[in-house]
């Protein structure tokens, strides 16, 4: 079965233009799909509203107690649910997820090392039979960024990790494409000029850019989650504009696309 998960991020989700247009474009997209979602904006803002201040290390999120309830709250609610709904809405039927539904997706509290993450869980096992059951009913499902550990405690997720690890698992039998969308035309020399893309990223060049501070904050989990999911055998991996999810689709050169080792070094 060829399978297609598609990523969206706070800066499309907390647009809601943008998030009709994408899920217009996820409802067009062909085959069989599963959409991952994040919302950090929101979350952020939310608890913020209620004085819980973020505190982000590394592109993750410290997540006390009452972060925590803050980002179920966001990620398993309000925006799973208003996502289900609209795409119910646009003919599809898809089913809202956590990590703890159907022991989707089980993980580890993130240990101590020399940052305390909180109740932030490392992904060590998916329930692809689930997956497959539900996508041989044509049922879409709609994941969102809270797992668990199998012991009665939620635990908070990056979303781009839960995208690579869905893909990386489900690859053991299926041909995989995934597409990380989000508010950039794709991988760009200059972040703030959107014409800069780099259309096909390796690991030589990223470190290079890493090195000197092209590639850095947000886009260094996205990348490093890119690339593990193509070294473990995912298909095709793509970095780019939610509005140009149906042109990276049909192959046509839209974003950036990850790539394989090219080169032995010496
Ligand atoms: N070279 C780069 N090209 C594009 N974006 C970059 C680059 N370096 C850093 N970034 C930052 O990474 C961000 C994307 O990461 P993130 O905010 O985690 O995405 P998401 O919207 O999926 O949550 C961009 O909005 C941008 O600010
Ligand atoms: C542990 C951790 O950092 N979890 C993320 C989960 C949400 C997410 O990944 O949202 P975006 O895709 O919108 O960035 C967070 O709480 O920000």
């Amino acid at each position: 079965m060829n399978i297609s998960i598609i990523k969206i991020g706070g800066n499309v989700i907390d647009f809601p233009a943008k998030l009709e247009e994408f899920l217009f474009l996820f409802s067009r997209f062909p085959g069989k799909k599963i959409l991952v979602h994040g919302g950090g904006i929101m979350a952020t803002k939310f608890g913020e509203s209620l004085g819980v201040m973020p505190e982000m290390v590394d592109g993750r999120r410290i997540t006390d107690k009452e972060t925590l309830d803050i980002v179920t709250m966001v990620y398993a609610g309000l925006i799973n649910k208003q996502v289900v709904a609209k795409l119910q809405g646009l003919k599809q039927n898809a089913i809202g997820m956590t990590g703890a539904d159907g022991n989707l997706i089980r993980s580890d509290k993130r240990p101590v090392k020399t940052i305390d993450y909180g109740f932030v869980g490392d992904i060590k096992e998916v329930n692809v039979d689930l997956i497959q059951m539900l996508l041989d009913k044509d049922i879409i499902p709609v994941v969102c960024a809270i797992t668990h550990d199998k012991k009665g405690q939620l635990l908070n997720t990056n979303a781009d990790s839960i995208a690579s690890e869905l893909a990386t698992n489900l690859s053991k039998n299926h041909k995989v494409n995934l597409y990380y969308c989000f508010n950039k035309s794709g991988v760009l020399i200059d972040e703030h000029n959107d014409n800069s893309i780099i259309p096909m990223i390796n690991e030589e060049i990223y470190a290079e850019l890493k090195k000197e501070n092209v590639i850095h904050s947000g886009m260094i989990p996205k990348l490093d989650n890119a690339f593990a999911a193509l070294n473990k055998g995912v298909n095709f991996v793509w970095i780019g504009k939610a509005e140009n999810l149906l042109l990276a689709a049909k192959g046509k050169l839209s974003g950036t696309t990850i790539e394989k080792h090219r080169y032995d070094l010496y």
